[in-house]
Order: structure tokens, then C-alpha cells, then sequence
């Protein structure tokens, strides 16, 4: 799906009982204003210059009969009353349309927010997450902006001046076709000045998305940035990105402003024209004084609908620009969307299966090729290969994270396009050797959000060998691990992310090197006391050390994307290839052949 702003009057529109409460308050409001500018003026041509008498005779027979001060007074209650009422009336129609205005504005961000939880890890990879933010945020505030300038203030304003329209022709048909005719051209002239201000705002939005894309990336790798010494090159790049906001903010800033006073300028010049055409109407014409102060107090009245109507030509530009810069998340790929036809999980054990697998990064790239990989149910497969031979990337096939590009990956034999890869994420759980952390307590990360009682994650916990250490804690499973779990120790982490995985209870799990960083006494007691979680699901184990290679039912040797070696310890030690070699190197490295 994409943002337009044809959709988001579409969205306005549905709102009907708002949308007529609203207008029937606004046209009530425009009914209360436009005759309050008559009523004193009218005095002046009845009371002192004695003209006619319609208004006074009314009172009189209507009210009551009154004298010169009772006229006075009573008119000018009468005006203080419609103004109040009007005002009245202009809060309750702006309470009703800026719930109308919110409420689409929320609706934007949580599409945006449905459309970004779907989108392709390919998508996800290349974006910035500061840029993302800055278009929920700033973007979306503009398109707030023009739609409560819109929706509220449009219809009151247009009606207003429509109203005024009548009764300048009322007053005087011919000064009102002089002001009717000259108000386009002010509006003409503004519109033009609106665009190339709105080019500046574009500008000053994408000044503001870079700042914000480089500052997340730097508030989130400060760690290595320090570690590396190079605080000085990442902020001065971030001081150089202010500056050009500064630059953009400030050329938008005077700009826009300059372009609000010439556009008010170029209205005043227009009132002022036209409080002239109206001393000479009075001189050469039957207008009557009176009646020229009514009609300079209709120009003065005609300001705010004017300067509404010209500032929802600003708002609209702008919201143009923050519509197509939204638009740019809602053109992120998403993954793809397979059915879910059938639930294989819902068996007791379940294996998986990659038959003739290709897939690659990027077009031009292809890291696994021609993959036929297999983990029957409950058997535990180890993987192995160099650095860079694309274990983690087969792992993360197997999760769903990546669609594949050609071949079937099936689960107890049903192929994933009839599974659905949500289904796929919520059994099969992949452990990576660095995992992430959020800046939360123990528990969230470990549960993360899930109901799981306090029973099952101490469970976890001891079988991740961590019980210990968070019992240590002062505050236990509410301690906080820190950004991206700095407090605690590389290896605490992994055996976090190892109870993460014990309470998902995955009908398969994947452990990417997901203990190389505990001493061999500690993972030694990790796997043994892992044993009865291991029996009761696939397993598959991309690792270094021999020890927990041997204990695999079936061994994959993956070099250069390829599958080169398959079979059981024994076997392939029989064939004396790759994995020999292999073996011998890990082994003497890790020293426990
Ligand atoms: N997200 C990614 N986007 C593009 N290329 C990637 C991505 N992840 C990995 N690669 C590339 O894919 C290849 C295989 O990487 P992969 O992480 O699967 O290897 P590995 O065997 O798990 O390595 P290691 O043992 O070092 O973890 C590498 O050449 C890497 O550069």
C-alpha cells in the first residue's frame, strides 16, 4: 500500500457523524459571525446621522422602546454576545475535528508500524532506523498539521467567506465585485510563494532524517566507537549533519516567515485598496458611512478565514513532501506472505529438509548453492565449515528470516509456502553466537513479554547454568541488563539468549556457536544438563569444538556455500577429507581432540 492524500480524505470521510456534528457546528459559527460586523456600523447611519430607522424600530417594537444609549448598549451586548458565541462554537467544532484529525494521524503511524514489522530482513538491513523514526515522527506531525488546519479550519473559513461575500453585495454590489475580483489574485500571488517554501521545508525534513539516522547509529555502536578511540571523527560528522539542519532550518525558517508577511503584506495592501474604494463609493455613490465602517469591518473580519485558507495552502505542500517521504517505508519490501494451510508443528517431533537450495544476499551474490540438507525429527545434526562458508546464513534460512531464492524447505515434509513463515519463527528458535539484549530486566529478556511463570525461567536458568549468577544479583530476575545487555559478561549473554530458548520450547533449535564464549568446564555442564531439552526436539549445532560435534547423530560439511561432506562421526573420519582436516584444525585449537 502506498499514502496519498486522496486516501487520507477517504480515511476523513468515514468519520460521518463527526464530520456532520463538525460542520453543522461550523456552519452555526459561520451564521453567528458574519452579521456581528453589521450591527454597530448600522447605529452610526440610524443613531447619529439619522438615515433610517430599520434596526432602532425593530428594538423598539420588538424589545422595547429605548433611547440613543438604550440603542448603544443593547447592540453592542448583543455583538459582545455573538462574538462569545462564536468563539464558543469555534472550540467545540475544532474538539470535533481535531479527534477526527488524531485519530487518521494514528492510523497512519500503526499502518506504518504493521507495514514495518513485515517488511524483508533484505529491507530491514539497508535502512537506517533513525530515518524510519524521523518519518513516524516529524513526517507524521506535518500531516497532523494540514489535516487539523484542514478539517477545521476550511469549511468555517470558506463559509465565512462566502457569508461575507453576501453581505458586501448586500452593502454594495459594486465595491463587493471590486474586493470579490482583486481577493483571487492575493490568493494566486500566496500560493506560488507557498510552493517554493515548502521545497525549504522538504529540505529542512531530510537535514533533520540524516542527523537523526547518524545519531542513532552512533548512540548505538558508542561502545565500539569509544573502544576504537573515535568519539572525534563520529562527532564531528554529527556537529557537521546540526549544521546543515541549522543551515536548512534557518533558511526555511526566514524564508517561510518572510513568505507569511509578504503574503499578509500583500493582503493589507489589498485592504487598504479597498477601505479607499470604499470613501470613494461613499463620495461618489449611495453608500452610506455607516455602511463603508461595516464594510471596513468586514475586511478585518475577512483576515482569519484568508489567512486560514492561504495557511492550508503552506500545510498542504508540506504534507505533499512528508506523504512521499512516509511513502518511502511503505515502498520497504515486505516478506513474503505464504498461507497458513498446514500446521506440521502441531506433531509431536518435527525435522526439516532443504532440498536443492539456492539463495543469495543480493541478485548478484549467491552464497548457498544447490543445498540438500536434512535434520530428521529429534536428531541432533551438527554443521561445521570455515568462517564465511554460510552456516548462520542456511540457520537463518531454516527461521524464515530469508525466503529462499530457488529449492523447497520443507518441515515434516510440508513445504514452508503452505506453512507461513510466522508459523516457521514460532518453532524453530536460533540461538546466535552474539545475541541481543534489550536494555531490560532479566526477565523481559528472557520471556520477552511472554506469560512464563517465575518457576519456568528459574528452570531455564539453571539449565543455562545462569541460576547462580542471577541469584547473585541484588535485584535477581529484575536487574537491568544495560544497552544491549553491556552489564553482564559475553558469555551470560549467550547462556540468556540459551534460557530465552528453553522457555520458547521450540519444536527445533538452532545454536550458532551459541556457547563459544563459556569456558569448556561450564559448557561442558551447559550440554549435559541441556540433554533432556536436546531429546525431545531437533537439533542442530553449527560449532568449532569437537566435543559437541561428536555427540551429533549426522554431520554437515559446508565450504563456499556448498554441502562437501555429510555422514556420522565415524564415517567421515573413514573418508579422511575435509572434515579430518577440519577436526585436526578446531581440535588442536581448542585443545579438547
Ligand atoms: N545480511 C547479509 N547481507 C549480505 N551478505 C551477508 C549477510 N550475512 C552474511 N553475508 C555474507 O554471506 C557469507 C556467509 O556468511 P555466514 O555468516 O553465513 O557465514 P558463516 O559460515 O556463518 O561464518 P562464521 O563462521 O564466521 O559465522 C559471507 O560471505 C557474508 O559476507
Amino acid at each position: 500500500m502506498s499514502l496519498s492524500l486522496k486516501k487520507i480524505f477517504d480515511t476523513i470521510k468515514s468519520y460521518k457523524k463527526a464530520l456532520i456534528a463538525g460542520n453543522i457546528v461550523a456552519i452555526l459559527a459561520a451564521l453567528v459571525s458574519v452579521p456581528t460586523p453589521l450591527l454597530i456600523p448600522v447605529l452610526v447611519d440610524e443613531v447619529l446621522l439619522k438615515k433610517s430607522d430599520t434596526l432602532t424600530h425593530w428594538l423598539d417594537t420588538h424589545i422595547m422602546p429605548m433611547d440613543t444609549l438604550g440603542y448603544v448598549l443593547t447592540i453592542l451586548l448583543a455583538t459582545v454576545f455573538l462574538r462569545f458565541l462564536y468563539t464558543a462554537l469555534s472550540i467545540l467544532q475544532t474538539k470535533i475535528f481535531m479527534q477526527i484529525s488524531k485519530d487518521v494521524t494514528y492510523r497512519i503511524r500503526v499502518q506504518a508500524l504493521e507495514h514495518l514489522k513485515r517488511i524483508s530482513m533484505k529491507a530491514y538491513e539497508t535502512s537506517h532506523s533513525g530515518s524510519i523514526s524521523s518519518k513516524l515522527v516529524t513526517d507524521i506531525e506535518t500531516i497532523d498539521t494540514f489535516i487539523a488546519s484542514t478539517v477545521s479550519r476550511l469549511i468555517i473559513s470558506v463559509l465565512s467567506l462566502i457569508g461575507i461575500a453576501g453581505v458586501l453585495f448586500w452593502i454594495h454590489w459594486g465595491l463587493a465585485l471590486f474586493i470579490i475580483i482583486l481577493n483571487p489574485l492575493v490568493i494566486t500571488f500566496t500560493t506560488k510563494l507557498a510552493r517554493k517554501v515548502s521545497k525549504l521545508k522538504k529540505e529542512e525534513n531530510l537535514a533533520i532524517d540524516l542527523f537523526q539516522s547518524a545519531l542513532t547509529e552512533t548512540l548505538d555502536l558508542f561502545g565500539q566507537i569509544r573502544a576504537s578511540n573515535q568519539e572525534q571523527g563520529f562527532f564531528s560528522q554529527l556537529t557537521n549533519k546540526a549544521r546543515n539542519i541549522r543551515e536548512r532550518s534557518i533558511a526555511f525558517g526566514w524564508k517561510s516567515d518572510a513568505a507569511n508577511r509578504i503574503s499578509y503584506l500583500t493582503f493589507l495592501a489589498g485592504y487598504e485598496v479597498f477601505r479607499a474604494a470604499s470613501i470613494l463609493a461613499v463620495a461618489f455613490s449611495d453608500l452610506s458611512i455607516g455602511m463603508m465602517l461595516a464594510v471596513f469591518g468586514y475586511l478585518w473580519y475577512m483576515v482569519t478565514p484568508v489567512q486560514d485558507i492561504l495557511g492550508i495552502q503552506y500545510a498542504l505542500h508540506n504534507a505533499r513532501a512528508a506523504v512521499a517521504r512516509i511513502n518511502e517505508i511503505f515502498d520497504m519490501p515486505i516478506e513474503p506472505e505464504f498461507p497458513h494451510k498446514k500446521n506440521p508443528f502441531t506433531d509431536e517431533q518435527v525435522g526439516v529438509k532443504l532440498e536443492n537450495v539456492n539463495f543469495g544476499y543480493s541478485e548478484d551474490t549467491q552464497i548457498l548453492k544447490d543445498i540438500c540438507f536434512e535434520a530428521k525429527p529429534s536428531q541432533r545434526i551438527a554443521l561445521i565449515g570455515a568462517s564465511g562458508s554460510g552456516k548462520t546464513t542456511l540457520a537463518q534460512l531454516i527461521v524464515g528470516f530469508y525466503p529462499i531464492d530457488s529449492g523447497r524447505l520443507l518441515f515434516n515434509g510440508i513445504d514452508v509456502k503452505e506453512i507461513g513463515l510466522d508459523v516457521v519463527r514460532e518453532h524453530v528458535n536460533l540461538v546466535l553466537q552474539s545475541p541481543k539484549l534489550f536494555n531490560d530486566t532479566i526477565r523481559f529478556n528472557i520471556t520477552l513479554g511472554r506469560e512464563i511463570s517465575e518457576d519456568e525461567i528459574w528452570k531455564a536458568l539453571e539449565m543455562a547454568q545462569m541460576k547462580s549468577v542471577i541469584e547473585d544479583f541484588e535485584k535477581g530476575l529484575d536487574t537491568v541488563v544495560g544497552r544491549d545487555g553491556i552489564k553482564l559478561s559475553g558469555g551470560q549473554r549467550q547462556r540468556i539468549a540459551i534460557a530465552r530458548m528453553i522457555v520458547a520450547d521450540p519444536k527445533i533449535a538452532i545454536l550458532d556457536e551459541s556457547t563459544s564464549a563459556l569456558d569448556v568446564h561450564t559448557e561442558a555442564n551447559l550440554y549435559e544438563a541441556l540433554e533432556p531439552f536436546f531429546e525431545k526436539r531437533t537439533t542442530i549445532m553449527i560449532a568449532h569444538r569437537l566435543s559437541t560435534i561428536r555427540k551429533a547423530d549426522y554431520i554437515y560439511v559446508l565450504e563456499k556455500g556448498r554441502i562437501v561432506e555429510e555422514g556420522t562421526h565415524e564415517e567421515l573420519l573413514k573418508e579422511e577429507g575435509v572434515y579430518m582436516g577440519y577436526i585436526q584444525q578446531s581440535g588442536a585449537c581448542n585443545g579438547v581432540v
